[in-house]
């Protein structure tokens, strides 16, 4: 039996308050999670336009704004909405591109968080909700590449870009240090002004960051999920610090640390390359001493290579990869897309949301099937691993892509056996 619909549209409170700036009809959802109501809609502030929420908690009445992390959709003329785990709200913008359709919103609700809202709400003590991109289809696990300054993980990041470059993203950080020659805003560093990464910092816009010999680093989300949504598995060049937030937050990754073979060559190695004073190598030297021992720690790094021998290394970070023996695929099957028409209706059952296509008055047996039981990840990034079923992907009249042959659409057969409640559609338009 299906479950009863997560809401409908026409349980908008009675004293739903005007005053707001989202728009009103149909461009806004109502949620009841518990005692609270969320209400999520859009905004139309020229070339800032979002989707906004407010929150309004039963016990004590009235609205407040949220904080609001993470990239926020883009508004839409209909919103759909489902609930899930009570930890997070599942929105469909109908009538959007196939990359943009899906959307997580992360919630707080009596003692459920997700681990990203827990922890931003401890750090701003307000009301704080997360947007999180839903993705069909899994990414191949980031890699993050530590160690101290002047061992080679550029130089041995580089080798790989250049043997792999379809297969591997470098994450280009932002940085308040200087640039050296030869180094280009944007391909090595988006260099920038402290003040300005300190607000993107507080507005949550990155996934890490450190205060490393003196300046300022930092991974947006933003670069991360550019990587990943190319289809490329993303490389990360960050300091111990960075990886131990990295390994505390939702972004799943495999975490290699580089050693020199001794302090001395280090050193030798640093004051080669040329590019830091006296003062700045003995800082980094110094540096190099604390990360070398926190390398150590439990837990943190999955593989510590020793970059004595370029080669030898270089050998063995592909082996550890898995590419020693590999010739870069090129145009891997990618994930179903989907157009979520204009007109739908949302109905969930477990952790599978069955979307009908066309309007009560004329429904259409255009439907496919969402399943959510195998999501990963989150905010502050994307949530993937959503699957799409769809009962008939050529002729349907939905604009689904299917790879293969169509054997992988067995699933949708099982759509008929569940039974879905006669409420009618959670939301329609
Ligand atoms: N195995 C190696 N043997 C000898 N020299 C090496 C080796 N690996 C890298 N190098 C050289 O050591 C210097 C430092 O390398 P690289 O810039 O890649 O270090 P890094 O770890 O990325 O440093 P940083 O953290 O400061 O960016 C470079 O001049 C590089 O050519
Ligand atoms: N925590 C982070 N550390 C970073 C990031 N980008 C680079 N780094 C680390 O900084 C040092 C110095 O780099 P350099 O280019 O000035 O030599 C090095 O250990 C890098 O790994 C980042 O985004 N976050």
């Amino acid at each position: 039996m299906g479950e009863a619909p997560a809401f409908v549209a026409d349980d908008l409170p009675g004293d739903y308050p005007n005053g707001f700036d989202l728009k009103s009809e149909g461009h806004n959802t109502v949620v009841n999670v518990g005692n609270k109501t969320y209400l999520i809609g859009g905004t139309d502030h020229g070339s800032k336009s979002t989707i906004e929420v407010r929150v309004s908690d039963k016990r004590t009445g009235g609205w407040v704004t949220p904080t609001v992390l993470g990239t926020r959709p883009k508004p839409s003329e209909v919103i759909s909405a489902v609930i899930l785990n009570e930890d997070r709200i599942f929105i469909l913008k109908g009538d959007s591109s196939p990359d943009d359709c899906f959307w997580f919103l992360e919630i707080h609700h009596e003692q459920v968080d997700t681990p990203f809202v827990q922890e931003k709400r401890k750090e701003f003590g307000t009301e704080v909700v997360a947007w999180s991109k839903g993705v069909v289809g899994d990414a191949k696990k980031p890699i993050v590449i530590s160690g101290p300054s002047g061992v080679g993980k550029g130089t041995l990041i580089s080798a790989l870009m250049k043997e792999f470059p379809s297969t591997f993203g470098f994450s280009v950080s932002h940085t308040t240090r200087a640039p050296r020659k030869r180094e280009q805003n944007g391909v090595h560093y988006h260099f920038t002004e402290r003040s300005v990464m300190e607000e993107e910092i507080r507005d949550g816009k990155f996934l890490e960051f450190a205060e490393v010999h003196g300046n300022l680093y930092g991974t947006s989300i933003e670069v991360v999920e550019v990587v990943a949504d190319a289809g490329k598995r993303c490389i990360l060049d960050i300091d111990v610090q960075g990886a131990r937030s990295v390994r505390a937050s939702s972004l799943e990754a495999i975490f290699i640390f580089v050693c020199p073979p001794s302090f001395e060559e280090l050193e030798k190695r640093l004051r080669a390359r040329g590019t830091e004073t006296e003062q700045q190598i003995q800082k980094r030297l110094q540096n190099a001493k604390a990360e070398l021992e926190q390398a150590e720690s439990q837990g943190l790094f999955d593989h510590i290579l020793v970059n004595d021998d370029l080669e030898t290394c270089y050998a063995s970070l592909k082996k550890l990869l898995d590419l020693d023996e590999a010739v870069e695929i090129i145009n891997e099957s990618s994930p179903p897309l989907v157009d979520l028409p204009r007109d739908h209706s949302v109905s969930k059952i477990d952790k599978k949301i069955l979307i009908s296509c066309g309007t009560r008055e004329r429904a259409s047996k255009n439907i496919f099937l969402l399943d959510l039981s195998s999501l990963k990840g989150g905010a502050p990034g994307r949530t993937r691993g959503l699957d799409i079923y769809t009962s008939d992907s050529m002729t349907n009249g939905i604009n689904v892509a299917v790879e293969g042959d169509g054997e992988d659409l067995h699933e949708v057969e099982v759509i008929q056996e569940y039974e879905i409640e006669d409420e009618g559609p959670s939301i329609m338009k």
